[in-house]
């Protein structure tokens, strides 16, 4: 567990954060220039707060006139562009913390396993793909055995296509280690697949600060970034269907269609349902492509610029609709409403 309570002053900025973190992923996320990077580097000490406290479970980083340096902190720390040794091998960047430092070593075999390293361990560096350096600033990170993880948008430099190998990889390696993960990102996809806590931040101070599923409906998540609406749900496998090629999802919201996925039965999962493949109607309809079709109550209305930001209230959660100023007039649509939220299967991102 981080406990963070500090105040920094920079020419034209203050930063002023006091949150703590347990392990897990929690994303710093807030519009360019709101402070993320600022909080990480004080956090590392690279940067020295006016006042302020810092402890790492019982232990002092820093506490008035008490500074820890960094090179004393268990902290791993991973750039937007992987900085790694172009004269030594993989296998040699991966060990230099442990042959460099002090600090007790991790099982660097079961890193190299989790990233899929072996292939390359013999390999330099200069002679990577951009994701393949940054699965070895990974491992050098955490090699060290670190107690907290700083991670300031490490795949912003990746396309596509190598952020989605990367990204299981990061899942699989956060649930392992067991400490807190701080994971600065732009990207509300990258969010929702990876935060189990969202740090919302602008100008410098905390806005929201709670479970990804709830910060990500806050109208200041949208707002932060210009990001579309979205839900992020958690549910299990509970049936694959082989001819239609579909999953069930027993989800929070109910039990959800999705296209099929590669996961065992029981298998966690989370979904991510954009608002504007939400849509609403009154009554049940009596034929309809759509397959997910829940029972909710509106919450409340929020006009947009031409749209309608709808939040339901299905089972025991929340969902958002986005629907237009038309709709809204057409149902004649109002707070307390009883309505039905249609989803459809094939709009349905899944994260296993
Ligand atoms: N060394 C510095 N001296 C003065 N101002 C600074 C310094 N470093 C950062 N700033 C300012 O502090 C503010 C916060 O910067 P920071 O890099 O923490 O933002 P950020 O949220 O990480 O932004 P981005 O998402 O663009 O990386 C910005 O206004 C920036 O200009």
């Amino acid at each position: 567990m981080i406990r963070i309570n500090v105040d920094k002053r920079l020419a034209h900025f203050s930063l002023s954060v006091n949150a703590e973190f347990d392990k897990g992923i929690t994303a710093l996320y807030g519009r360019s220039g709101s402070g993320k990077t600022t909080l990480l580097r004080i956090l590392a000490g690279l940067e020295q707060p006016e006042n302020g406290s810092i402890y790492v479970d019982e232990d002092c980083w820093l506490d008035g006139s008490l500074t820890v340096p960094t090179h004393q902190r268990a902290l791993g720390y991973v750039f937007q562009q992987p900085t790694l040794f172009p004269h030594l091998t993989v296998l040699e960047n991966i060990m230099f913390s442990h042959t460099h430092g002090k600090r007790q070593c991790a099982n660097v075999d079961a890193l190299i396993d989790i990233l899929a390293l072996s292939p390359l361990l013999n390999r330099r560096t200069t002679h990577l793909s951009g994701g393949e350096k940054q699965r070895v600033a990974i491992a050098r990170a955490l090699a060290s055995k670190p107690r907290v993880l700083l991670m300031d948008e490490p795949l912003a430099s990746l396309d596509g296509h190598a952020k989605k190998h990367i990204i299981p990889f990061l899942q699989r390696l956060c649930s392992e280690i067991a400490i807190p993960v701080l994971y600065v990102s732009h990207d509300p996809h990258e969010v929702a697949q990876l935060a189990d806590n969202v740090l919302l931040i602008d100008e410098g101070r905390v806005i929201e600060h709670g479970p990804v599923a709830h910060i990500v409906h806050h109208n200041n998540f949208t707002q932060a970034t210009f990001a579309s609406p979205f839900s992020v749900c958690e549910g299990l496998v509970v049936q694959h269907d082989e001819e239609d090629r579909l999953s069930l999802v027993r989800a929070d919201i109910g039990d959800i269609w999705v296209k099929q996925v590669n996961a065992t039965i029981g298998s966690a999962i989370r979904l991510y349902i954009r608002a504007d493949d939400v849509s609403l109607v009154k009554m049940l309809p009596a034929h309809s492509s759509i397959l997910n079709i829940l029972s909710a109550q509106v919450v409340k209305l929020t006009p947009q610029n031409s749209d309608t930001l709808v939040v339901l209230r299905v089972g025991g959660t929340e969902l958002l609709a986005n629907i237009t100023k038309r709709s809204v007039k057409r149902l004649n649509l109002c707070s307390n409403d009883c309505v039905y939220a249609q989803i459809k299967g094939i709009a349905v991102h899944v994260f296993n």
